[in-house]
């Protein structure tokens, strides 16, 4: 599998990206210009093609890029972030993904969605609902995706659903229980006898699929890499510490466009 990767370098003030679950801590722009670089060049090294959306500097969170947007085939659903601050973001992202040929549509008041809370795993689209993504943000999304099964995750404790869980190239979740609603995620209808795989560390739960048994991890999570390999993955590891000191994982940094 190979595609578009849409990112966006992050700015000077990228220190004052919004924290809401862990305490604040400096952050190094210069550093996290330099972990995006890497953090791009494993994507391309994969065979994705990175495109860039237009820098904005006065958006600290903007490198968060999938929270502005949702990609599901060709169409584009470009989000209304829960956090009011971050909701210009959503203009350059929605003028790079039409650039793409993407159809765009929007999420409009008063629904609003983070990318960050829509986990797509085969037919099913996880939708956390959490501070960011309301009742009526889910509804849009399912009306638009008529042909999926949208079902909505109650979360304890973290920002996004995909803070918590992510799936494996085989579809296994991996994911931490305490934070998810577990009843919500119906793993045994979904056929999945494997329930969901604990990460060793919490930022494993992060995992972006590359294509095939390839997957992208944080530096952050070395035991849970070590797991994964032993399943018969080809993990590649960036250090993104800068991100997750605001709350940010590998997941957050790119949309993949196949
Ligand atoms: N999808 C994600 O996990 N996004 C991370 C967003 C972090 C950003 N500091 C925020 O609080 O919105």
């Amino acid at each position: 599998m190979s595609g578009i990767a849409l990112v966006r370098k992050p700015g000077p003030r990228i220190a004052e990206g919004l924290v809401t679950h862990i305490e604040r801590e400096p952050v190094d722009p210069e550093r996290a210009l330099v972990q995006h670089e890497a953090y791009v060049a494993a994507l391309a090294a994969a065979g994705w093609t990175p495109v860039h959306v237009e820098p904005a500097d006065d958006l600290p969170d903007a490198p968060f890029v999938e929270d502005a947007v949702v990609v599901c085939g060709r169409l584009a659903v470009l989000t209304r972030p829960g956090a009011p601050e971050r909701r210009p973001e959503v203009a350059a992202v929605e003028e790079a993904v039409r650039g793409l040929g993407l159809r765009a549509v929007r999420v409009t008041r008063p629904g609003t969605l983070d990318g960050g809370d829509v986990l797509q795993v085969g037919r099913a689209v996880y939708v956390g609902r959490s501070s960011r993504t309301n009742d009526e943000g889910i509804a849009q999304l399912a009306a638009l995706l008529p042909e999926r099964q949208v079902r909505p995750v109650d979360l304890d404790g973290v920002l996004h659903l995909k803070s918590a869980v992510t799936a494996l190239p085989d579809g296994t979740l991996i994911g931490d229980p305490a934070h998810l609603d577990l009843a919500a995620l119906d793993l045994a209808r979904l056929d999945r006898p494997a329930g969901l795989l604990e990460p060793e560390e919490e930022s494993g739960a992060h995992v972006v699929l590359l294509g095939g048994d390839r997957v992208l991890m944080a530096a952050s999570a070395p035991r849970t890499a070590d797991l994964l390999v032993q399943r018969g993955l080809d993990v590649t590891t960036v250090d993104i510490s800068e991100f997750e000191k605001l709350e940010g994982c590998v997941t957050c940094l790119s949309v993949l466009i196949p």
